[in-house]
């Protein structure tokens, strides 16, 4: 796909710290840095917004981008989102955050410029909604929620 424009927001980003990158040549997700003033201790329980330190205008209605926890702090240390996922519109200009949440119960600990979350850009597909009175016939109906049992 084409580039996506981004405009830095913060002067650490590209000098400091790398811009985001994909770390391996097949990595589907580009790893987000804290960008915070100061060192941040989240308390258990604790959910506070963190800058990426830039912002994105993606500017194609067939992709949003997703911000996602990375695997090792989401299962080690509990440092996930605060809104489980975020989900970045095309038509957004405004600045990454990300809503960084503890869910663990142990206090962590989050240095300027650490990598706390990665963007992952996917496909969106916008379909029109049309009125029915009846579905045709499926396999599953209505049954949901377990109806299809465990084994
Ligand atoms: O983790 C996130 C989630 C969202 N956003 C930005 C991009 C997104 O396009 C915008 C709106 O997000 P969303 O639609 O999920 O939030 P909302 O609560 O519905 O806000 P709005 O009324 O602005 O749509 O906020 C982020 O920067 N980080
Ligand atoms: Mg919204």
């Amino acid at each position: 796909m084409q580039a996506v424009d981004i405009k830095i927001l913060d002067s650490r980003l590209g000098t400091l710290w790398p811009l985001p990158a994909y770390a391996t040549e097949e990595a589907a997700g580009m790893d987000l840095r804290a960008c915070l003033e100061a060192p941040l201790d989240l308390a258990p329980g604790q959910a506070e917004l963190i800058s990426t330190g830039f912002a994105m205008h993606i500017d194609n209605p067939g992709v949003a981008a997703m911000i996602l926890p990375r695997s090792g702090l989401g299962h080690k240390q509990g440092l996930v989102l605060g809104n489980l996922l975020g989900l970045i519109d095309s038509d957004y200009q405004g600045p990454l955050m990300i809503s960084a949440w503890n869910r663990g119960s142990q206090v962590i600990h989050i240095e300027p410029g650490d990598r706390i979350a990665q963007l992952l850009f996917v496909p969106v597909l916008r379909p029109a909604l049309q009125v029915v009175a009846d579905f045709g016939e499926s396999g599953r109906g209505i049954g949901g929620f377990g109806s299809t049992g465990h084994q």
